[in-house]
């Protein structure tokens, strides 16, 4: 108890779990793949593999989210407002992902999935279950969202030499805005995980470090290496 009144205070669970899994977390935060978009020397090739495979996640992330929404509204105020918000900008990402895709040259509707996507998706499916306990759920929501949202943030810093036509990518996930709302969805998540019984706990460490390892397969993926 005297713990979990510190966590509140302080750090929550979500920072404890980033600090003891810091280095998964830079994995996927510092890939290759990004580093490269920030440092300029991004192979174009590798942008429009991960701009492809990206749109066919974001689409799978819809009913996932929806599902998100469904449990949410039998929780504490906020968290359907919050939510609600993430699924507005999806619907504005996947059309944003169609006008990129026209102006890579990119056939979206011939691009197929390759694993390391299959697996992510089916990882999102697998908490689209009503069984699957809302934090849990909000939990790798919330990973998965910050992940995008370190990672892109850092091509955006002073000294960064993302490429001009890659920017608008980098703004989407690194802006300040989307920063404030894996803010928001951090300190959903805090809440709940601050209530939990120790076997949610587990599960929401689990799914955690199961959204890192996908991320980092992702990133992998759009090097090429699979
Ligand atoms: C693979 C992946 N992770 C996270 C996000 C953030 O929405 C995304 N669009 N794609």
């Amino acid at each position: 108890m005297a713990i979990k009144k510190e966590e509140e205070v302080g750090g929550g669970i979500l920072e404890t779990w980033l600090d003891k899994h810091s280095s998964m977390y830079n994995k996927a935060t510092k890939h290759p793949f990004i580093l490269s978009i920030r440092d300029g020397t991004v192979d174009l090739s590798s942008f429009k593999r991960w701009l492809g495979q990206d749109y066919l996640f974001v689409r799978e992330f819809v009913p996932f989210l929806a599902s998100l929404l469904l449990k949410a509204c039998k929780e504490s105020d906020g968290d359907m407002e919050i939510l609600l918000g993430g699924m507005a900008s999806l619907n504005d990402e996947i059309s944003w992902f169609k006008k990129e895709a026209f102006k890579w040259n990119i056939l979206l509707s011939t691009i197929a999935p390759q694993n390391p996507n299959k697996d992510y998706c089916r990882l999102l499916e697998s908490l689209t279950s009503p069984e699957v306990n809302y934090t849990v759920a909000i939990t790798a929501f919330w990973a998965i969202e910050a992940v995008y949202q370190e990672s892109f943030s850092l091509c955006l810093r002073s000294g960064s030499n993302t490429p001009a036509e890659l920017m608008d990518t980098c703004q989407r996930w690194g802006n300040d805005g989307f920063g404030q709302y894996c803010c928001s969805l951090r300190t959903i998540a805090n809440r709940n995980l601050l209530n939990a019984p120790e076997d949610v706990l587990r599960m929401a460490e689990e799914a955690f470090l199961h959204v890192l390892e996908l991320e980092v397969r992702f990133w992998n993926m759009s090097l090429g290496e699979m």
